[in-house]
């Protein structure tokens, strides 16, 4: 048990470090926060919030995991390299198509309720 909490407070310690340096994963906690709060005044299914909050999730979890590969490379070296270039543009591409995914599951889950909400119908 002991050996499972020292883990838990590194991991969190690793979302601590990245939501206090990488802007983009503020942007991402905002994101969430704005989308709990539409589904829950919306009234979104179990499902579709159980969708919403994978979504969100996933793209939280690739901004970790990209910036653990941004502090590898720089821990390798600073020197420009092609590979070094190659994985980071790769982990920023990762966290790109999880936020498209999401801004798609976030449109078709909460845009037909939103729209009735802004125009009837
Ligand atoms: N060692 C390197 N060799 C070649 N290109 C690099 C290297 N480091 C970074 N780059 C290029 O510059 C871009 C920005 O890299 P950088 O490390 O500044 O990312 P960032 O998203 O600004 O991260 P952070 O500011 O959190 O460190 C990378 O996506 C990559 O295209």
């Amino acid at each position: 048990m002991r050996r499972f909490l020292r883990s838990f407070r590194f991991a969190v310690s690793g979302v601590a470090y990245t939501v206090r340096t990488q802007r983009n994963m503020r942007i991402h906690l905002a994101f969430a926060v704005a989308v709990i709060v539409a589904a829950t005044a919306l009234g979104v299914s179990a499902l579709e919030g159980a969708v919403l909050a994978l979504a969100a999730a996933s793209v939280m979890a690739l901004e970790l995991v990209n910036t653990a590969v941004e502090r590898t490379i720089d821990r390798i070296g600073p020197d420009p390299h092609p590979l070094a270039k190659t994985a980071k543009d790769a982990a920023a591409g990762a966290v790109l198509v999880a936020a498209a995914g999401a801004a798609l599951a976030g449109l078709f889950i909460l845009g037909p309720p939103l729209w009735r909400l802004l125009f009837g119908g």
